[in-house]
Order: structure tokens, then C-alpha cells, then sequence
């Protein structure tokens, strides 16, 4: 986005949202992306709220200091940037405990280096030492630096590794009142030191070195390494002198931003998408600071989405990229292992993802990541993104609010994780794909679920304005939160921790059944809907169960020969559950 008004990321035609326009570098319209967050909001959240694998997560929240400045003051200390932290080993879920990782008995096998694990297929990287049924690519840990194909600077996964366990949860995101020089200045070592931004004419000599075609992509990357650095001096000093004085910095959308090739232009859109996301969550849940009341907050969602259309684009480009890293990966999901110590909720698990995966899969085509990285200059600038993504997650490390932290490098990994899907794995030829790592999973489900709620939050806000620019009485701007609560449209439920606590028939739900404005035809769509999905679901039951029976009478003989001639039996990999309604 740039102050001259041009669009981020689009060209000149495609920014405002109009349903049946396609959402331009994606190849998929608005309207058609809405019906997809429709089918897709429960599955989501069935996954990412009710599966511990998903639910948690792993990372280095308080030991990496910033490597860009230091800002001490900028640390938010309000309550709602706080994170709570699993502490007690016992409340770490079976799937992420260290203890279960410690408990493996049996064959040993060694831990193949680098090189061998990239030789090898990610999902044998110790090629059977350990016995035919054991998941390898769970109890192989994936070292702490980058493999030349990440995009983001990968969390540590070993248990032994300075990590906090958190639940997500617990730890929704929402508004924490975070804000000031300290945000604003995250936000443009972001945007000004990461993207493609166009050198400001008088400041040619202090910005990013050209790297674009270099003859040696890692020089490139050094470059830029050493131009950060050089750069920190100056950083740190804008952050000091913006504290003392007010804010002197440049703003943001004062900046203009490179956007002549479509890998320029994903850059910058996958970075405001996702700070479009951020905004959306913080007015979604925000704290009303007179009553003390949390609740939705149109006036702050419409000056910081809906009055830039090019931010609501870029949020349904960062949910179409995001779809299409989760289709690419439908067959890995299949071959996954959620290195749950519990069989059963490791079928339940994966049952959930598959499910999520295929009807991604079915939507048809959604982004076409072939176009990317084709010119003659393709290498130096692949490695020039990737350069830049990375830089974006150690910018994470500068965040000074907990809770905002927690969220943004979940989301910079989740979106690291997409366009590593997008652009390093093989979908054909899955063999030699860099492995997926747990921590990059979690990151890119959770970031998927954040950006679907932003959406089903979009459709709410939107209601909510048009519905008080209608009414004479109310505001002409925004709706106030204690507008007449009969005749607005059902709030959709974000991810809360008592979302999480619902009961089963108050899960999390993002359709209208109870919206009392419903017409006649659109109750009649959604029960058909509703009976059709149970139709279907009842028919692939039916369908894959001799294939299920087979699985199961031979998991159950493998068991009794095991326990037959002395060896440990080993856990049951299936159950029986009655499937819940969020699985339609
Ligand atoms: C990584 C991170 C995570 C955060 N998480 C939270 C959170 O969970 N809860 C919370 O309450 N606060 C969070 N914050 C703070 C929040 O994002 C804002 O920085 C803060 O509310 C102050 O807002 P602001 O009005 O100054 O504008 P900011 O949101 O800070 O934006 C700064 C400038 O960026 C430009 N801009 C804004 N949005 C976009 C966009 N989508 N695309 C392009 N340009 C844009 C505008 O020019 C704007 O003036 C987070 C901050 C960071 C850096």
C-alpha cells in the first residue's frame, strides 16, 4: 500500500472487493473463497480447538533477545500481553510431553546428520531402524537452523532445547493493548527493512543493497545480512529518539512499495495480510477500557481493515496461499504420525486433518504457485524472499508484548511453512521433500484458522456497518457496540478459552442457523446443506469401511503376534467414537 493510493499487490484493477472478482495474483474469487471459509470455519475449528496436537505449541517465547535493537521500554506490561505457560510437566498434552519422547524403549537408531536426513525420505529419515511401525519423522529432532529451504527461522523442537509449551487456547489472540513507538517500530523494521521497498530518492545510499539476479544467491544473502546489521545502529537510535520524542519515523504507508513482480507483490501481501489478520483479531475482541467489556469494536475494525480495500485483499490472498499449502501436503497428512501417546486420539487427529485437507482439496484450483520464480533471475530472488521472510521472524523476537509475540511468530512460521509448501516440496514426487517439522504444522493450521476467522469477522463487521449507515438513528461511521442487539446478525464465535470449554452442541459456529433473519430459501439451504453433508458423510462411511476393517483386523493381528512370541503388544491405533457434528 502506498500513500499515493496505489493497491498493494494488485496492479491497478483488482483491490476494492467485489464478490465475483477474482482475488488478483490468486486465482480464485472473493465470493468463491467465502463459500469455501463457509464449508471450511468447523473443520477448522475442530482441528485447531479440539485436538491437543493443534491446540499447543512449542517455541522460545523469552529467551531470544532481538537482534536488531534493544528496547527495554518498549515492554508491554498490561496484563492482557501476558502468556500463560504450561509449567507443570502433567499438564503438557500426551502428543507434546517431553517425558513420552524420554520413554522410548526398544531398537536404537542413529541420528542421521544433515545431510542424510535430506538424502533420505522425510518420512524414513532412519530408514526402519526403529521397526516398520514407528513414525520416524516424531522421533527424529530436526536441528535449530535453517535448512537452505525454510522460509522462517525454525522454533527448537527438542525437549532438552529452552522451549515454553503453551496452549493456544488459553491464549487467544485479542487485543492487549500493545501500541506506541515500540509496535509501530516492529511493524516498520517489517515493512521497511524486510519488503521490496522502493529506495526513498534521497536515500539511496542507505538502503537495502540491490540483490535482485545477483551471480551468487548467498552473497546476496549475506548482504543483506551485513546491511542489517549495519543498519541496527541507526534502528536503534530511531527507536530511542521516536520513544523521547513522540513519533518521529517515517510512516508506513508513506512508504512505495516494489511491486513489479508477482514475487515482490506476494511478499508485501503476505506480510499486510497478515497484519490485517492481527487488526482484525484485536478489534474482534477488544477491551471497551470504560466498561471493562470485551466484545467486538466496528469503529476500530473500519479505520484499520475495511477503509483500505487493499488490506481485505490481501487478507483473502493470504487465505487462498494458505489453502493451497494445505492441499499440496493431503498426501503427507495421510502418512503423517501426530506422535500422540495415545493411539486413538492420533487416529482422531489425523481423521480431522485428512478430512480438512480433502475438501481443501475438492474446491478445485485456488492459487497457481507455478507462475513464481520463473524469470531468468528466479534463484537470486528466491533466495532473496526467503532472506527476507527470515529476517520478518527474527523481527518477531523485537515484539515487546507476550501475547502479540506468541501470535506473531506462530503466524510468521505458519505462513514461512505455506510458502515452503508452495515452493520446495514436490507434490507428485513427495520423496524428497524437506521434512515438515511439528512446531510448522501446528503454525500453519493455526495461521489457516486465523485468517478464516478474519474472514467470518469481515462478514460480521461488514453487516454490522451497513445495517447502522442504514438505520437514521445510529452513527453514519461505525456501529456502536450497544446498537439493538434483536436485530443484528449472530456474532460468530473467534477462538476463546471458553469456546474451548463449550459443550458440544455450543461449538464454535460460524453459520447462521439461529440468525432469526434468515430467509425461508436460506434455511432451506442450509438444512439441505446440513442433510446432504450427513448424506455424504454416512455414504464414505460405508464406503471405507472394509478398507478400515482390514487396517484394524490387521493392526490387532500384528498386536496378538507380538504379545505371542514376548514382545511388548504396543498400543491400539484405532477407536470407536461417535463422530461430532463439526467432522459434517
Ligand atoms: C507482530 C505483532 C503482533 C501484534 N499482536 C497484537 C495483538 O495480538 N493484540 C493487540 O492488541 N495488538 C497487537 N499488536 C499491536 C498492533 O498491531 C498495533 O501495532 C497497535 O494496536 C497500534 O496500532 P496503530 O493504530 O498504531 O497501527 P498499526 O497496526 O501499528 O500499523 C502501523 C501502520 O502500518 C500501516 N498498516 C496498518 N495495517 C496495515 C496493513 N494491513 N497493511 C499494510 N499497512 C498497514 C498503517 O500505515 C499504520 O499506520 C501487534 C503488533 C505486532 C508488531
Amino acid at each position: 500500500e502506498s500513500s499515493n493510493g496505489k493497491q498493494a499487490g494488485t496492479g491497478s484493477d483488482v483491490c476494492a472487493y467485489e464478490p465475483n472478482s477474482i482475488v488478483s495474483d490468486a486465482c480464485v474469487s472473493y465470493s468463491s473463497l467465502d463459500s469455501i471459509n463457509a464449508a471450511l470455519s468447523q473443520q477448522l475449528q475442530a482441528v485447531t480447538l479440539h485436538t491437543d496436537f493443534f491446540s499447543h505449541y512449542r517455541l522460545n517465547l523469552y529467551n531470544k533477545k532481538c537482534p536488531f535493537w534493544t528496547d527495554e521500554s518498549g515492554t508491554c506490561g498490561n496484563i492482557a500481553c501476558a502468556v500463560n505457560t504450561i509449567e507443570n510437566e502433567e499438564d503438557i498434552p500426551l502428543s507434546w510431553r517431553a517425558e513420552e519422547l524420554g520413554k522410548l524403549q526398544g531398537p536404537k537408531a542413529e541420528h542421521p546428520g544433515k545431510k542424510l536426513q535430506k538424502e533420505r525420505a522425510p518420512q524414513k529419515p532412519l530408514q526402519g531402524q526403529l521397526g516398520e511401525d514407528v513414525g520416524e519423522s516424531c522421533v527424529v529432532e530436526y536441528d535449530d537452523e535453517c535448512d537452505e529451504r525454510d522460509y522462517c527461522v525454525p522454533e527448537d523442537e527438542r525437549a532438552t532445547s529452552k522451549g515454553d509449551y503453551v496452549s493456544l487456547t488459553d491464549n487467544p489472540e485479542r487485543f492487549t493493548g500493545y501500541s506506541g513507538p515500540s509496535s509501530q517500530q516492529v511493524w516498520g523494521a517489517i515493512y521497511r527493512e524486510n519488503c521490496f521497498s522502493k529506495p526513498a530518492k534521497n536515500q539511496e545510499s542507505t538502503s537495502m543493497p540491490p540483490s535482485f539476479g545477483p551471480k551468487n544467491p548467498f552473497q546476496a544473502q549475506a548482504a543483506n545480512d551485513l546491511f542489517s546489521v549495519m543498519k541496527e545502529g541507526s534502528m536503534q537510535q530511531g527507536v530511542k529518539d521516536a520513544i523521547a520524542n513522540g513519533l518521529s519515523m517515517q510512516p508506513i504507508d508513506q512508504l512505495e512499495f516494489d511491486q513489479e513482480c508477482v514475487e515482490k507483490r506476494v511478499f508485501h501481501r503476505v506480510v499486510s495480510g497478515m497484519h490485517a489478520s492481527i487488526s482484525t483479531h484485536l478489534c474482534y475482541d477488544f477491551l471497551n477500557q470504560t466498561t471493562g467489556e470485551w466484545g467486538p469494536n466496528a469503529e476500530c475494525f473500519k479505520s484499520r481493515v475495511l477503509d483500505h480495500p487493499e488490506r481485505i485483499s490481501n487478507l483473502y490472498f493470504n487465505y487462498a496461499l494458505l489453502l493451497r499449502a494445505v492441499g499440496k501436503i493431503n498426501k503427507s497428512l495421510k502418512d503423517y504420525t501426530f506422535c500422540s501417546a495415545d493411539p486413538s486420539q492420533n487416529a482422531r487427529t489425523k481423521m480431522l486433518v485428512v478430512a480438512l485437507s480433502d475438501t481443501v482439496k475438492s474446491s478445485g484450483e485456488i492459487f497457481d504457485e507455478s507462475i513464481m520464480f520463473q524469470s531468468p533471475d528466479a534463484i537470486g530472488l528466491k533466495e532473496d524472499f526467503k532472506q527476507r521472510f527470515r529476517n520478518i521472524s527474527r523481527v518477531m523476537d523485537c515484539v515487546g508484548c507476550d501475547k502479540c509475540r506468541l501470535w506473531g511468530k506462530l503466524q510468521t512460521n505458519g505462513y514461512g511453512t505455506a510458502l515452503k509448501i508452495l515452493f520446495e516440496f514436490d507434490e507428485k514426487n513427495p520423496r524428497n521433500n524437506p521434512p515438515l517439522r511439528r512446531t510448522e504444522l501446528v503454525a500453519l493450521m493455526n495461521t489457516l484458522g486465523k485468517v478464516s476467522n478474519s474472514l467470518s469477522a469481515l462478514q460480521y463487521f461488514r453487516s454490522q456497518i451497513e445495517e447502522s449507515s442504514s438505520t437514521p438513528n445510529v452513527t453514519n461511521s461505525a456501529p456502536k457496540q450497544n446498537a439493538s442487539e434483536k436485530s443484528r446478525p449472530e456474532r460468530p464465535k473467534l477462538q476463546t478459552v471458553s469456546d474451548a470449554e463449550d459443550e458440544a452442541d455450543d461449538y464454535p459456529n460460524f453459520n447462521r442457523r439461529n440468525d432469526p433473519d434468515m430467509s425461508i430459501m436460506e434455511i432451506f439451504r442450509e438444512e439441505f446443506g446440513l442433510v446432504y453433508r450427513v448424506f455424504r458423510y454416512i455414504i464414505g462411511s460405508w464406503l471405507a469401511f472394509p478398507q478400515k476393517a482390514w487396517h484394524i483386523v490387521k493392526w490387532e493381528f500384528v498386536r496378538f503376534w507380538h504379545s505371542f512370541v514376548g514382545l511388548q503388544a504396543g498400543e491400539r491405533g484405532w477407536s470407536i467414537y461417535i463422530p461430532h457434528r463439526d467432522e459434517l
